[in-house]
């Protein structure tokens, strides 16, 4: 089956600034991708050339398996704008009921019960707040029954429980098939959701794969007391978090640990770990090499 997101070579300009210079990704089926970067990167330039909402310079666009331009494809994508305003007079379900309409299919009824608004469908949406508009926001991404979802920055008006029914419905939305891509800010989210993640910087796509590419590099954390120069010279090149040492991880962490007892160290604490995708967004967006 042809990939939910073929980009390549994006290029857009907006006067003197080059909003996104070169852009090419793919988002599969089913797969959810997160879209990172720093403000101004080119997120929702990105995002936006995708759908139609901006012209781009160059490059080339294909959703679901057809050109982005063919009404066929965007009839089947969802969409949540990063600033949207329905019509406040509206209910919830009148917003939805136009919203599919316009897409030419039958409402989804269920899609207030996903986003938690079951019990407001009456309601008028000028009474919302921040995060229930933005909840309904995603209902109306849902409520055509996308095989695409693009959701720009949907949990920023969230609170905890909010973000963790978005993350529930993310993964029951990939278990269908649906494939979603989300520029969010909140590290974490994208971290425990996505499958893959494209970072962008300067408009420019400066590292993108699978978490574990990304992030491959184990290290491990050391508490240890009475560190000779001996001891020092075993452990090698380490930096400091605290009380704790933090080093490439060795090829083997027993030989390590035998090897530093024999030097007279105390052993309070070793700790396997990962980089952090906040570290490594971080450190690309700095210019560190991996
Ligand atoms: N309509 C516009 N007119 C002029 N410049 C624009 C326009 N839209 C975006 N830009 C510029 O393009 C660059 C990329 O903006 P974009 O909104 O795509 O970034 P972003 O990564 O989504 O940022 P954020 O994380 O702050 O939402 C920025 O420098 C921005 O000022």
């Amino acid at each position: 089956m042809s990939a939910a997101v073929w980009a390549s070579g994006l290029r857009k300009r907006y006067r003197k600034r080059q909003a996104v210079d070169g852009v090419s990704f793919t988002v599969d089926r089913g797969e959810v991708v997160g879209l990172l970067g720093p403000n101004g990167a080119g997120k929702t330039t990105v995002i936006k050339t995708l759908l139609g909402l901006v012209r781009p310079d160059a490059g080339e666009v294909m959703l679901l398996g057809r050109p982005g331009t063919d009404p066929r494809s965007r009839a089947r994508v969802g969409y949540l704008p990063e600033l949207f305003r329905y019509q406040p007079w509206l209910t919830a379900a009148e917003v939805l009921r136009l919203h599919a309409r316009l897409a030419g299919v039958a409402p989804d009824e269920e899609c207030l019960g996903l986003v938690g608004l079951a019990d407001r469908a009456g309601d008028r949406v000028g009474g919302f707040s921040k995060g229930m508009q933005q909840r309904l926001g995603l209902a109306v991404a849902l409520v055509a029954r996308p095989e695409l979802v693009v959701l720009d920055e949907p949990t920023s008006a969230l609170d905890p429980i909010g973000r963790a029914d978005v993350r529930d419905l993310l993964l029951s939305l990939r278990e269908r098939g649906v494939a979603v891509l989300l520029n969010s800010h909140l590290i974490g989210e994208v971290e425990r959701v996505c499958d893959r993640v494209v970072i962008l910087d300067h408009g420019q796509v400066a590292a993108s794969g699978t978490l574990t590419e990304l992030l491959g590099e184990h290290t491990v954390r050391l508490r240890l007391g009475n560190v000779t120069a001996a001891a020092a010279s075993r452990i090698g090149h380490f930096t400091r978090d605290g009380e704790m040492l933090v080093l490439p991880a060795p090829p083997s962490v027993p030989d390590l640990v035998a090897d530093l007892v024999k030097l007279g160290v105390e052993i309070h604490a070793v700790e396997p770990s990962r980089v952090s995708l906040e570290d490594r967004l971080l450190g690309i967006i700095r210019g560190e090499s991996a």
